[in-house]
């Protein structure tokens, strides 16, 4: 019983005996416990408040307005989900000294036929139609005005137009081993089917014809392990007939023009004419981009094109791979890289007249399950071949004067930045069966290596980078209101 009470009291009686010896050991072994349990306790009591203002940290660095290329804030505003909010990352630019946190405003397509309701000038509400959601491609019609479009044709023709890049039949006279060279983009001495699939990609250089490429390509898969790589001596015996240049079939003696288009490039900044000022701005709310990507994106390309004017199917960007730099920004950010390529990462197509027949804009894979090279050339089809196969695409867009479609390049990196090449914005221009067909090329132009990007803008656009929103945030007027219906 007294063994009881001493165990399990905290006061002892002063009257009662002395405890025996192990019971005192046994209350200083408790009191060591509960001391230890104290110190457990709030040791792990401050992890968990030191968690939470890691927690609290990281929250607020991320939620930190933006700098170059950000929106500054709420890219868009819409009347409901169907805004895409990129997921936030800081990235880290040592060029500019500071985090830089980058959200390019994407625009969501819901589903093909959805239609959203878009304010693009005063007083006036476009209807956006979603076309496809891969590429993501919507049209606008009433984007321009007729009178508008008159003046873009006018200014153009002003300007005076210059003969497009005819595509040319010539038979490669270059012995394999050069060829082989050019193709084998690694040097490693052999070729891979990557490297052969790259060069499918490629736009006015393109210099292998589609059956070219499906012979070496056939050669790679009859390779033991069915996927190449290629030896010098096995392409030789493979590719040493008949290696010509886009997209001439086999066969064709005298080819007519392929193109048969005329360009020419118009300025939209400061001082340009008032109505490719206004176009661009147009551009900047549809597209809902910082004003200042816009701004320094290529001039205005209008195209006019005559009877039997077509363009095969090309992509108008370019691969993101670490051997490759984007044209607008090499120059300024003086990088060695071997290949160069436009970085388009939004086209915007201006219809500025109609056309009664053919000159559709055809984009042969839109919405496929998969996207896959091979693909395009089966059953004697080649999908890429705007003379043959226009009709064979997943969709095609009629010319219709004042109409715009844009559709997106490349899919986002997942952090709010531009990301791979989008393969299935593959698209092309049917063959005009007659009359004459006018467009306009808007191209918006970003590197998807954020850092380069913004080497370039500082070195371009300094006044605006050191006003601290770069000039790349959306102005509160610019901000449209997107709805669904
Ligand atoms: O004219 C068209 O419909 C499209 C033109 C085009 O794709 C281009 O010039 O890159
Ligand atoms: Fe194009």
């Amino acid at each position: 019983m007294m063994e009881s009470q001493g165990l399990s009291g905290t006061y002892v009686s002063p009257t009662l005996p002395p405890l025996p010896r192990q019971n005192r050991v046994l209350l200083n072994k408790s009191s060591v416990c509960s001391r230890t349990y104290f110190v457990v306790v709030m040791v792990f009591f401050h992890v968990y408040i030191i968690n939470v203002i890691a927690l609290l940290l990281y929250v607020y660095y991320n939620n930190d307005p933006g700098e170059i290329g950000t929106s500054g804030g709420d890219p868009m505003i819409n009347s409901d989900s169907s805004t895409h909010q990129p997921p936030s990352d800081p990235h880290k630019s040592p060029d500019l000294g500071s985090p830089v946190k980058i959200h390019l405003p994407r625009i969501e397509g819901i589903r093909v036929g959805h239609i959203q309701k878009i304010s693009l000038v005063p007083n006036k509400v476009h209807k956006m139609r979603t076309l496809s959601l891969k590429p993501l491609l919507f049209e606008i019609p009433d984007f321009l005005s007729e009178e508008e479009c008159r003046v873009v044709v006018q200014l153009a023709q002003l300007k005076g137009l210059t003969e497009s890049r005819g595509e040319v039949l010539e038979q490669l006279d270059l012995p394999p081993e050069e060829i082989f060279n050019l193709l084998d983009l690694n040097q490693d001495g052999q070729l891979q089917l990557q490297e052969i699939l790259t060069q499918s990609h490629a736009r006015d250089g393109m210099w292998l014809t589609p059956e070219n490429l499906q012979e070496i390509y056939a050669g790679l898969k009859a390779n033991p392990d069915r996927n190449g790589p290629l030896s010098l001596e096995e392409f030789t015996r493979l590719s040493t007939r008949d290696l010509r240049r886009f997209p001439a079939p086999l066969g064709v003696e005298r080819p007519q023009p392929a193109q048969n288009s005329r360009h020419t490039w118009l300025y939209q900044g400061e001082g340009a004419h008032r109505v490719l000022q206004v176009l661009r701005n147009r551009v900047t709310r549809l597209t809902q981009l910082p004003p200042l990507l816009v701004e320094l994106s290529e001039p205005l390309q209008v195209v006019r094109y005559e009877q039997g004017g077509h363009r095969h199917a090309h992509h108008d960007s370019g691969l993101v791979h670490p051997e490759t730099a984007c044209s607008h920004t090499s120059l300024a950010v003086n990088v060695s890289a071997r290949f160069e390529t436009p970085c388009r990462y939004i086209t915007v197509v201006f219809y500025l007249n109609s056309v009664e027949s053919g000159g559709e804009t055809t984009f042969p894979v839109a919405d496929n399950r998969t996207y896959e090279e091979k693909a395009l050339f089966q059953n004697g089809v080649n999908l890429l071949d705007m003379q043959k196969s226009c009709d064979k695409g997943n969709l095609r867009v009629k010319p219709t004067q004042g109409s715009a479609i844009f559709w997106y390049n490349h899919l986002s990196d997942g952090k709010g930045w531009v990301g791979e090449l989008d393969e299935y914005s593959l698209h092309g221009d049917c063959v005009l069966a007659h009359g004459t067909k006018w467009v306009a090329n808007n191209w918006i132009n970003i590197d998807p290596d954020h850092q380069r990007q913004a080497r370039y803008q500082k070195l371009v656009a300094p006044q605006q980078d050191d006003e601290g929103d770069s000039g790349v945030g959306i102005p509160e007027q610019h901000r449209d209101l997107h709805q669904d219906l």
